[in-house]
């Protein structure tokens, strides 16, 4: 169904956005228009608005349809929010000040209907400047705030500012008794003799909302709940950076469209899968927040249990996003509860010496935990998810170690077993360890590896940001790379116990030096759970 044309159908409910995404018919035209809700905060500044200025810069936000507005309590001008973000964005100056130019600034509280209703003004007035024909207009609320203000600010959104359903145009008699525009969940009053009428002219209204969802499983059902009382699931989109970057999304393709990963992705070749995050800082100024959710909350149970559904997931149906998220849900559902011989916690030395962070804090800053998949095709292989701050080196990878070679004439498994090895972050690279004939005259062997890194393939090719790529799914309505509600749920179900048991001081972290490699206790652990390190080998990404 084309922009522009009217629909009758009999139906029980409002589901535009799940209408169009079932149709993939939604035009990518139109007036956008973009809010930055805490447009005061870090996020907004180090990652939304310098994310939406690359879109820009790309042609992928067009200056005559898109306006960007800033909402938050703090009171400033439009200028002083775009001096605020100027130093995050590019060096082009021109680029940098049209699109600043982009950007408007409302001042309003999270509670209270007024500074909601400025905002729909001001939006409004964009909208109405754009001539954008009614109903086509597309609103994206980006919620870059703290979790404990979302179930408010959607239910004002709710309220006040969602897209406007324009009726006068298409329905010039019924504009006498009804006011010019009617938000959404009006439509109900446009019930005919069981008919709803509904206009399919592209607009939308969007929610982006930031991690944590949640502390814990109880919690996350409540806020679920309650915001989906507010919006349907299809207008939801829970961000994890992580899905958007390089090589998460690199994945599926390896995985499914390589014959030779085919068979041996399983538990008769794999021993082990490590996922890990590892960071060279503290948590530096971010110790408040840090303290109340811990490294499992922030990196553990979202961006590193996200990567485990994509490395452990079998083949979806189809690249739709609702196929691929099926699959997810149903490893996650086959994760066995998380023994407490599994896991290993530290906190780095000097932690609890930043003021806001209790000076008995029990706060992990270090985790190790051993998840085992109870199904066909990974019983057996244990998948250690490792995070750590103030630690020796500041990465992210996938490191699948295959099982030992059966019967090796060559006596070369001492040298270490084949890796894969999917290097997120710094210098994206995947590369495979194998071994090899040593050149020269002797038959002896020696680890080398098969090195794809990108930077030395794809020369001059930008890699985008996580968020850049996520805010234009977002923009284009595919959920794919976005969390799901009962995903979320059944992520919250393998955690929450443990998390409990850590929050009620029945688990204690280990301390470890800043600097280092975090508790020794998390090597013996893995080297418990199978994985044989290699001596003598190191990766070194390549230079130009
Ligand atoms: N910063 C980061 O690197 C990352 C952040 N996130 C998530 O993104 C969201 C935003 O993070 P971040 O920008 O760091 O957060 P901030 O603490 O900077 O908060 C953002 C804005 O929200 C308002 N705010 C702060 N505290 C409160 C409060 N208690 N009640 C009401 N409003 C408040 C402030 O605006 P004002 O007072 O002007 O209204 C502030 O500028 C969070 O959910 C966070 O977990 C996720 C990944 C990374
Ligand atoms: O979500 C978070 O991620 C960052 C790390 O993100 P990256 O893209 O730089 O790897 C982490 O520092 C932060 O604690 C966490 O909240």
């Amino acid at each position: 169904m084309g922009s522009g044309q009217w629909m009758v159908e009999k139906r029980s409910g409002l589901e535009n956005d799940s209408f169009l995404n079932e149709h993939e018919t939604a035009p990518e035209s139109g007036c956008l228009s973009i809010i930055v809700l805490g447009a005061s905060g870090d996020l907004a500044k180090k990652k939304t608005f310098p994310a939406l200025y690359h879109l820009y810069r790309q042609g992928f936000l067009h200056s005559n349809e898109v306006h960007i507005f800033g909402y938050a309590r703090t009171k400033i001008s439009d200028d002083e929010l775009r001096d605020r973000i100027r130093g995050y964005l590019g060096k082009e100056a021109e680029v940098v000040s049209k699109f600043l130019q982009l950007i408007k600034y409302v001042s309003g509280s999270y509670d209270t209907e007024d500074g909601f209703q400025l905002l729909d003004k001001e939006v409004l007035q964009h909208e109405v400047s754009k001539n954008s024909a009614e109903g086509s207009s597309r609103r994206l609320f980006y919620l870059a705030l703290p979790p404990s203000v979302y179930p408010t600010v959607c239910r004002m959104i709710r309220k006040c500012c969602m897209n406007k359903w324009g009726l006068k145009t298409y329905i010039p008699d019924w504009h006498n008794w009804m006011p010019q525009y009617y938000a959404q969940p009006s439509l109900d009053l446009l019930m005919v003799e069981n008919l709803h009428i509904f206009a399919d002219l592209g607009g939308w209204t969007r929610i982006v909302i930031e991690k944590p969802f949640g502390k814990d499983l109880e919690s996350a059902e409540n806020l679920s709940h309650h915001i989906g009382e507010l919006f349907e699931e299809a207008q939801l989109f829970r961000i994890d950076h992580y899905l958007g970057k390089e090589l998460v999304q690199n994945l599926l393709v390896l995985r499914f469209a390589n014959r030779f990963f085919l068979p041996l992705w399983n538990r008769d070749n794999i021993s082990n899968v490590q996922i890990v995050f590892r960071e060279n800082f503290g948590t530096e100024g971010r110790g408040g927040y840090f303290d109340e959710y811990g490294i499992i909350r922030d990196i553990i149970q979202n961006h590193l249990l996200q990567i485990l559904c994509l490395v452990a997931m079998e083949k979806p149906v189809s690249l739709k996003p609702e196929y691929i998220r099926d699959e997810k849900v149903k490893v996650l559902q086959s994760v066995l509860p998380i023994r407490d011989e599994d896991v290993v916690l530290g906190q780095y030395e000097g932690y609890r010496d930043d003021p806001t962070v209790p000076d008995q804090s029990n706060t992990p800053t270090f985790a190790t935990v051993v998840l085992r998949i109870h199904n066909e095709r990974w019983e057996g292989v244990p998948f250690i998810l490792k995070a750590g701050k103030a630690l020796n080196s500041s990465k992210a990878e996938i490191r699948v170690q295959f099982k030992d070679v059966p019967g090796d004439i060559f006596q070369c498994q001492k040298q270490g077993r084949n890796e894969f090895v999917i290097r997120l972050q710094p210098s994206e690279a995947m590369y495979m360890k194998l071994t090899v004939k040593q050149p020269g005259l002797e038959m002896s062997t020696v680890q080398s590896e098969l090195d794809l890194s990108y930077m030395q393939r794809y020369q001059g090719v930008p890699i985008p940001e996580a968020y850049e790529r996520l805010i234009l799914d977002t923009i284009r309505g595919d959920q794919q790379h976005f969390v799901r509600r009962d995903e979320l749920k059944a992520a919250w179900e393998i955690f929450t116990p443990l998390l409990h048991r850590i929050d009620n001081g029945e688990l204690k972290p280990k301390e470890y030096q800043p600097g280092s490699r975090g508790p020794v206790e998390a090597d013996e652990l893995l080297a418990k759970a199978g994985y044989v390190q290699t001596h003598g080998y190191i990766w070194i990404p390549p230079t130009l």
